[in-house]
């Protein structure tokens, strides 16, 4: 049985047309003969009313029970409503939740890691034909009391299920066409990143990048299950990011990615992340110095990344301007070396 994740994201199941988009996903991978085992996070961002954000702005300085409790009634949410959709389509499916998915975490309450996953409950629900609808970021603690992961935690679940089901893949879809070379959010331009290692989106994700968990990536890279970051309107898989082991010389091509997150109160940290697997000595040697010659002066340089310390409100323009000056170069040189994205 080749069984795949399929992850809706918040923004892809947003409003009816987009959650409309998802059924047509799972109805994809069921005509190609592949059981879909359904990850979904709650519906929207905050100002849509069963966002996560939404719901804990509901209760004033919540003890951990009450926000962990609130904070997983978006994704219960979601699931029975898209095991509903399925339904509606003919397509028989089961939702399932934290405390009977078999996510065992820890008991952190508002940030818990999971554990194990014992998939035997979702097994038995493929072997009655249904299709599992599975409320992501959440779990349940050795005590039988639901637990939320840390936030943006449903590409985690999406990952552990990968692992402990054997999955040939696991897709999250989300609102942006894959990874790029900066958040679209800021930069524009960005371009998709088509090949990372799980080395640099690891690295990529720690840094800030929301749009992946890191510890997703974990969860994948211990039985090397790939990743597929793609679009909730893409047509076919094969558009968006391929997370995994890289094997073919064109997938080594130097990939580099912008990202920032909160280093304190007024200064934040902005990272190149550059593919440790690509060419990467030649390519950050060959950034240091076109950084230095626009006068720009990094903090450390480690493997597969550069990372620079600024205050927090030129972060935007200095990500975007970074982005112009390494993309310009890129387009460059991308004529006299094939390595060049
Ligand atoms: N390097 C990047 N590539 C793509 N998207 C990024 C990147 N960095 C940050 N993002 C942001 O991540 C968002 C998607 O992640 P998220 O909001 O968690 O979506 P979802 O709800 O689908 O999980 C995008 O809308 C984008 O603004
Ligand atoms: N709903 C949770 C978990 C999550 O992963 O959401 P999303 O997949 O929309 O980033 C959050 O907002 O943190």
């Amino acid at each position: 049985m080749s069984i795949q994740i399929l992850k809706f994201g918040g923004t892809a199941l947003l409003n009816q047309q987009r959650r409309s988009n998802a059924i047509s996903q799972v109805k994809r991978a069921l005509s190609m003969g592949i059981t879909p085992v359904i990850v979904v996070s709650a519906m929207g961002r905050y100002g849509n009313p069963y966002s996560t954000d939404s719901l804990v702005q509901l209760l004033n300085q919540p003890s951990d029970a009450n926000y962990t409790l609130i904070a997983s009634c978006g994704e219960v949410i979601s699931a029975s409503l898209f095991s509903n959709l399925l339904e509606q389509e003919g397509i028989p499916s089961k939702c399932i939740t934290g405390l009977d998915s078999g996510v065992y975490t820890t008991n952190s309450k508002t940030a818990s890691s999971i554990l194990y996953v014992d998939p035997s409950h979702i097994q038995y629900h493929i072997q009655q034909g249904m299709i599992p609808v599975v409320a992501g970021f959440q779990g349940s603690s050795v005590y039988g009391e639901i637990t939320t992961l840390s936030r943006g935690g449903s590409d985690t679940t999406a990952a552990a299920l990968g692992h402990a089901l054997h999955a040939q893949e696991i897709i999250l879809y989300t609102d942006v066409p894959g990874i790029m070379t900066a958040d679209p959010d800021i930069v524009k331009d960005a371009k998709i990143v088509t090949h990372l290692s799980y080395e640099a989106a690891l690295l990529l994700a720690s840094k800030g990048a929301r749009v992946l968990h890191p510890e997703a990536v974990n969860w994948a890279s211990k039985y090397q299950t790939p990743i597929k970051v793609t679009s909730f309107d893409n047509q076919t898989t094969d558009e968006g990011t391929f997370i995994g082991t890289l094997t073919n010389p064109c997938d080594k091509k130097i990939t580099y990615s912008l990202t920032s997150k909160p280093f304190n109160k007024e200064s934040s940290t902005v990272s190149i992340v550059i593919d440790p697997l690509s060419e990467s000595v030649f390519f950050s040697n060959f950034l240091k110095k076109v950084l230095h010659q626009n006068h720009i002066y990094s903090l450390s340089c480690t493997h597969g990344s550069i990372e620079f310390q600024i205050l927090t409100r030129l972060e935007k323009s200095i990500v975007s301007f970074l982005h112009e000056i390494i993309d310009k170069e890129c387009i460059y040189h991308s004529h006299q070396h094939p390595l060049y994205i």
